[in-house]
């Protein structure tokens, strides 16, 4: 007999309505809507890896109703959808109320993930919204998730795009679409700081016992700062934030837009608006054509996230209570970074034992790449492969000035004699990637995309899931940006 003959089959997308998850937080976190349909929706991506994360069949995903549930057109069984309210600080300036102004919660699965579209249409929060979002920003978000997760970098990701031919207006008319996004929370920053500056510490008190228990609850049984559960939330946010952008850092990620309201408690990358992989190495690149101060520039970055995790440390303080255990609680930031950072680093180099020389070899090579303005995916791709085969040659072709890069050389050539070369080459291969999202890349998988053919997408996706792979026959999507993609500008506008 079959044990499973009287069970209903599982649902397609499977959300729990035991309301234990972020909608047990009560109205003041959330007001419950719908989203608003779309006409017309059609395909445009979905991850397979996400599909599996999340159990779907696959013959599901493909289905109409799928469409239909990821555009906002029908609710999925168990969902009843909420934005959340939280605030922010933007540019460094506080923004007061902002909140899911065009994202709306489906609800979690009974695995934990919460399940969440983005460009669903008006919420409360909308302020002078439309509450949507347009393809080309739906599919940058879509493929640098996914590219994110690959990389091995903590992300929101995301299972589906889905486009619609309704007139979204920006700088030009564009058209709508809808990102499905996935994560195991979705809060942010900005929802502490919600609450802490209207002084409503019971609901301050509510969400942070909320994110301990379900995200951090070893904040509860290890030993604490000052016996303090919520110091040591701080210190774990900031540390898990630390080696985010650690990894950033290491691999030329630009994020755009690290406003209060974009930073995840849970140390994820979150909102893919104006980022951006770095083509030449410039230390000091602006990616996002809306920061005319440069406040998000690449070298910043590990900066404005201590500056985040400052805000979040007075929105906590009135749970913690004491200015000087808020202020410890910060300190491992800059010693997990760097620890961090010069991990990432090393494993770039193939240097898999650690040695005294290291920090100035690294100095020592960043400054050369800047110098020199040389491609920073490509240099280290090809010294990769230049360990693996023993030529430098194709490494020194990169810099204009040779003489600088000899010397750095040697000193890199005597550290390696000392490692096993097949283990440092090997590492490398799998630390370097081959393929990263550079803006010309999404641009062209963009243009086809509006023109109804999402072929180039799917090439991209695929060489994205596996960056690390040489995937033959496809080397011109690992090659220098034509001249055309500086010209580019990415901005807020999304
Ligand atoms: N088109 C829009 N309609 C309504 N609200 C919007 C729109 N674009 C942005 N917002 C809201 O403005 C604020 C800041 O926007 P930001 O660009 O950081 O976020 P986002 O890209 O919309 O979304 P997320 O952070 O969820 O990825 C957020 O409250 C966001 O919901
Ligand atoms: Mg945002």
């Amino acid at each position: 007999m079959n044990p499973h003959a009287d069970c209903p089959p599982a649902p397609p997308l499977d959300l729990t309505d035991d309301c234990g998850g972020f909608a047990s937080l009560g109205p003041a976190f959330f007001t419950h809507l719908n989203p608003t349909p779309l006409p017309q929706p059609y395909w445009v991506g979905t991850s397979g890896g996400v599909a599996d994360l999340l159990g779907l069949d696959a013959a599901w995903l493909a289905s109409d109703e799928a469409l239909r549930v990821f555009t906002g057109n029908a609710c999925p069984p168990g969902s009843r959808p909420l934005a959340s309210v939280y605030s922010g600080h933007q540019f460094g300036v506080w923004a007061g109320q902002l909140g899911d102004g065009r994202a709306i919660l489906l609800g979690e699965t009974t695995g934990g993930l919460e399940v969440q579209l983005k460009g669903s249409g008006r919420t409360p929060y909308s302020r002078m919204g439309d509450g949507r979002a347009v393809l080309r920003s739906s599919i940058r978000e879509f493929l640098c998730s996914e590219a994110m997760h690959a990389l091995g970098i903590p992300s929101s990701r995301a299972l589906c795009v889905t486009g619609s031919p309704a007139p979204v207006h920006r700088e030009e008319t564009e058209t709508a679409a809808v990102v499905t996004r996935v994560a195991q929370s979705f809060i942010r920053f900005g929802h502490f700081e919600h609450f802490a500056a209207r002084d409503m510490e019971k609901e301050l008190r509510t969400l942070a016992d909320y994110v301990i228990d379900r995200y951090y609850p070893a904040c509860r049984t290890a030993p604490q700062p000052g016996g303090n559960a919520y110091a040591a939330l701080l210190q774990a946010v900031s540390e898990r934030t630390a080696t985010m952008v650690a990894q950033w850092q290491a691999v030329g990620f630009c994020h755009g837009v690290m406003n209060t309201d974009n930073m995840s408690i849970l140390g994820l990358t979150i909102d893919y608006g104006p980022f951006q992989f770095l083509d030449a190495f410039v230390p000091g690149h602006v990616c996002n054509h809306s920061d005319t101060q440069g406040r998000y520039a690449y070298n910043r970055q590990p900066n404005v996230a201590y500056w985040n995790l400052f805000c979040l440390a007075q929105a906590l303080l009135p749970l913690i209570g004491d200015q000087e255990l808020a202020q410890a609680a910060l300190v491992s930031y800059k010693t997990v970074f760097s620890t961090e950072f010069m991990a990432r680093m090393r494993a770039k180099l193939g240097l898999v034992q650690e040695g005294a020389g290291d920090a100035d070899l690294i100095d020592g090579i960043l400054l050369l790449l800047a110098k020199n303005g040389v491609d920073y995916t490509i240099f280290w791709r090809r010294l990769s492969q230049a360990v693996a085969h023993n030529d430098f040659e194709p490494v020194r072709d990169l810099f204009a000035d040779p003489a600088g890069w000899d010397r750095w050389e040697l000193s890199y050539s005597a550290l390696l004699a000392l490692m096993n070369k097949e283990l440092s080459a090997d590492l490398m291969l799998k630390t370097n990637p081959k393929f990263v999202l550079r803006n010309h890349l999404g641009e062209q998988a963009i243009r086809a995309a509006k023109l109804g053919d999402f072929s180039e997408l799917r090439t991209l996706q695929r060489l994205l899931e596996r960056p690390f792979d040489e995937h033959p026959g496809h080397d011109a999507w690992a090659d220098f940006p034509p001249d055309w993609a500086s010209s580019i500008e990415i901005s807020c506008s999304s």
